[in-house]
């Protein structure tokens, strides 16, 4: 599954600031009756924004908060039913936010030179909605389920041997394709290094030296390696366990 420049794009984007913790203190910026972090916040209200737009109808968007969803104020679009409808009740988007926090933005900080705080607690907070939710990983996660329908339509009998006897390890080993998660991860490293450069360092040329980066191009292949790849292969082998509801 090829990945879009803006998703690399939004990674790079939270890199140049700093870990901010008060971003994600639940005491911090509790207010207005509101009670949680800074980016609860800007998550739950950017998801009411856009469900009032009709978004969380469409097949391939997923809200982080559902139970506080206002309805569409448009009349929704009927979309083909192209997954079995197990899909509709899928949603791993409590891990696609586990691993955010407590995997993706650690290892950012650890690895990047801006250090822990810088007070930019808001635009990490834009940054960090960007990257879950409006543009980027929850969106590409969940493509999953539609990548299992199109492999489980090429290779139905194979498929169905492994969903009834709800042989996950089976189902995993069939859906993965280890050549082309090194490709992609190639891909992305070529991209970070692509934008995720230093203007500074392009400006001052050749100098001999190694050229400077928001963040380092192997962490952002390394993640999707560890990180975003696997949930993906989660999501694919979950839609699959429940295709024969
Ligand atoms: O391209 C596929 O076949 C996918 O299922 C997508 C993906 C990915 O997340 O990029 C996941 C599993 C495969 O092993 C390879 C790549």
């Amino acid at each position: 599954m090829n990945s879009l420049i803006a998703r690399e794009g939004y990674l790079l984007e939270r890199a140049q600031y700093c870990y901010n913790a008060d971003t994600y203190d639940h005491h911090v910026f509790s207010r207005y009756g509101f009670h949680g972090s800074l980016v609860e916040f800007m998550v739950k209200e950017t998801e009411k924004l856009h469900a009032q737009m009709g978004r969380y109808n469409s097949l391939d968007d997923h809200p982080f908060f559902s139970t506080e969803l206002p309805k569409p104020m448009f009349h929704p679009l009927q979309y083909p039913q192209v997954l079995h409808p197990c899909a509709d009740l899928l949603n791993l988007n409590n891990k696609v936010w586990n691993m955010y926090f407590k995997n993706l933005l650690i290892e950012f900080d650890v690895s990047s030179k801006t250090g822990y705080y810088n007070g930019n607690h808001g635009s990490a907070a834009v940054c960090d909605t960007n990257c879950l939710q409006v543009y980027a990983l929850s969106k590409r996660i969940h493509y999953g389920k539609f990548v299992a329908e199109v492999k489980f339509i090429e290779s139905s009998d194979v498929y169905e041997a492994a969903i009834r006897e709800q042989d996950r390890d089976k189902l995993m080993a069939l859906l993965t394709y280890e050549a082309v998660e090194a490709a992609t991860k190639k891909r992305v490293e070529a991209k970070a290094k692509a934008f995720g450069q230093e203007v500074r360092s392009m400006v001052e040329g050749d100098d001999g030296a190694d050229p400077a980066y928001k963040i380092k191009p192997r962490l952002v292949a390394n993640l999707y390696g560890d990180w975003i790849m696997p949930l993906t292969k989660e999501v694919q082998v979950e839609y699959l366990l429940r295709r024969s509801d």
